[in-house]
């Protein structure tokens, strides 16, 4: 084992022991539960202890929805009412406390989730950039939104305004940008939030909280602790939640929604499984299409929703790829997410080797072979990538979201028989199609747009940048997280009807005309 540096070491444990409710960080003082990491800190291996959190319930539960209710009140509370100009003042307030935490949030990522110091600064910088470009994208929309309009003889002065109480839940494997892409449009729309952090990257949120209480107004953001169960489905069930904004399992979503009392009256934003295929035609160039599958599969150990899951290969080119493929991900050095050149790194999820295991042992006893001579060595809780060949749709991995690493490769001889998987599959977020004959791809593309929600031509599968819509077909999502959709997302259109007479004209003029009131200042996104 590499000497951990200094600036990364875990000196003591991390007690978060309060959590947000009300505009104070209130002492928790009920069951905790131990944050471990499964990298280890000693030469013989055992998991690290990070810290504790707390464990809450139902009362809880109701103490966070109720402040959460209050601070909306129907719409006519401080929040939702406030102009936007002071809203978007509050945001920035927190981003620059937030960038003081970068140090800490960062070495938290590494150890908690096992993403590389590279990757674990990306997300912090990304999830910093994201709000600022929110606050940008917000501005000018409302200034440039046609709010005004004349249809039959009828004024009509639109505007976007909040819905009500978000329940925001996000992944373990962004546990700060994910969850904070739903989190930040929801609370610039004037929506009061109620956030769970992940599975894993929970003790990462505590730098942000005294950010999160000092930059908001009571009740506009709480932060809870807890498993999904025991904590957010009461929230759900208590009825006080106008939206589940979800990134996460597409079962989770389901057990979620479940829970509330009243389905008419919930919205929803979610970002769910996918399972993206790549497509190598014959003519594909194979150094280029071998690079990207490399990071299209296996960056953060192919746990990512944007990750190639599956590998079409046409049969002309199979042997050729799977040698130089195979070859590439043997070559990938596996370490602790500080250490140098490392691109594989310890799985947080203490269960996934087994279950990448029982993946590789149902494919191989269905007839694929392990191809790359490393594919599922074990290492403290990693497992190297497997690489297998061929697979068919009776294997699990085939059918599975394996969100690990695991690379199943397929050949095909006609291109319908991709087409014809991606048509019958549950999902529908993303596709990479390699390939250089202009007549051969312009035609798929307008069969494959209809397949999924994004075609990536000769590139790898991937979410950003953060401008272009973020969706999926079928399982894979409901709603868009674009910077722009998703200040939609977390509002609704309202709009002052009037015909013309001179009280009309007289009251519209004097709401375009003032700067001052509530009206004219908020969300006018179209
Ligand atoms: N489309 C997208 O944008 C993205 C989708 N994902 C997807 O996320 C998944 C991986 O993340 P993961 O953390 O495992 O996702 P989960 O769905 O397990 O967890 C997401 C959140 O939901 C909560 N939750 C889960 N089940 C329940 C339940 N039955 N009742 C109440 N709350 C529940 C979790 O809490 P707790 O864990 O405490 O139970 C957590 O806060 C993959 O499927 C991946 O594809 C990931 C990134 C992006
Ligand atoms: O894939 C994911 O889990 C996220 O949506 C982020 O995707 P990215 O790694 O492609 O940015």
């Amino acid at each position: 084992m590499n000497t951990i540096p200094q600036e990364f070491q875990i000196t003591a444990p991390l007690i978060q022991d309060t959590y947000l409710v009300n505009g104070e960080l209130k002492k928790w003082t009920g069951k905790t539960t131990q944050v471990y990491s499964t990298i280890s800190s000693t030469e013989k291996y055992e998991p690290t202890l990070l810290g504790s959190t707390p464990v809450m319930g139902e009362a809880e539960a109701l103490e966070v929805a109720e402040s959460a209710r209050a601070a909306f009140n129907n719409g006519q509370g401080l929040w939702p009412t406030m102009k936007v100009v002071d809203r978007i003042k509050c945001m920035e307030n927190f981003v620059v406390k937030m960038k003081e935490t970068r140090t800490e949030v960062v070495k938290l990522l590494m150890w908690e989730i096992g993403k590389s110091l590279g990757d674990s600064e990306k997300e912090f910088d990304r999830t910093v950039e994201y709000i600022n470009d929110t606050i940008q994208s917000y501005k000018e929309l409302n200034s440039q939104s046609a709010h005004f309009a004349k249809v039959q003889g009828i004024n009509a002065m639109v505007r976007r305004g909040p819905i009500g109480v978000v329940l925001c839940l996000g992944p373990y494997n962004y546990p700060l940008n994910e969850t904070f892409t739903l989190l930040i449009p929801a609370l610039i729309m004037g929506n009061p939030v109620i956030f769970k952090p992940a599975k894993h990257g929970v003790l990462l949120i505590s730098p942000l909280l005294e950010a999160f209480r000092s930059s908001f107004p009571k009740g506009v953001i709480s932060i809870v602790y807890g498993r999904g169960r025991e904590i957010a489905s009461p929230i759900m069930r208590s009825g006080k939640v106008d939206i589940l904004a979800l990134i996460g399992n597409s079962k989770s979503a389901i057990a979620l929604q479940d829970q509330h009392p009243n389905k008419n009256r919930l919205r929803l934003v979610l970002g769910l499984e996918a399972k993206n295929p790549a497509i190598i035609l014959p003519d594909a160039d194979l150094d280029l299409a071998i690079q990207e599958c490399i990071t299209g599969t296996l960056s953060f150990n192919g746990q990512r929703c944007t990750a190639l899951k599956l590998l079409y290969v046409h049969e002309s080119i199979a042997d050729e790829f799977n040698k130089r493929f195979a070859a590439k991900v043997d070559s990938l050095q596996f370490g602790n997410p500080w250490e140098k050149g490392v691109s594989l790194t310890p799985l947080p999820e203490t269960e996934k080797p087994a279950y990448i295991q029982e993946l590789i042992d149902d494919a191989t006893s269905k007839g694929a072979k392990v191809i790359n001579a490393k594919g599922g060595e074990r290492s403290d809780n990693f497992i190297f990538p497997a690489v297998l060949f061929p697979v068919n749709k009776d294997m699990r991995v085939y059918q599975e979201e394996q969100f690990g690493p695991v690379v199943p490769v397929l050949t095909f001889k006609d291109i319908q028989e991709p087409l014809n998987d991606m048509a019958e599959s549950n999902y529908g977020q993303q596709v990479s199609l390699f390939g250089k004959d202009i007549k051969t791809i312009a035609p798929l593309i307008d069969t494959l747009v209809n397949l999924v929600c994004r075609v990536n031509l000769n590139s790898s599968c991937q979410r950003g940048p953060d401008v272009f819509p973020f969706t999926g077909r079928k399982d894979s999502a409901f709603g868009t997280l674009s910077i722009h959709d998703a200040l939609r997302s977390f509002s609704i259109r309202t709009f002052v009807a009037s015909k013309d007479n001179a009280y009309n004209n007289e009251i519209l003029q004097e709401l375009l005309n003032s700067k001052e009131s509530n009206f004219i200042n908020t969300d006018y996104i179209l």
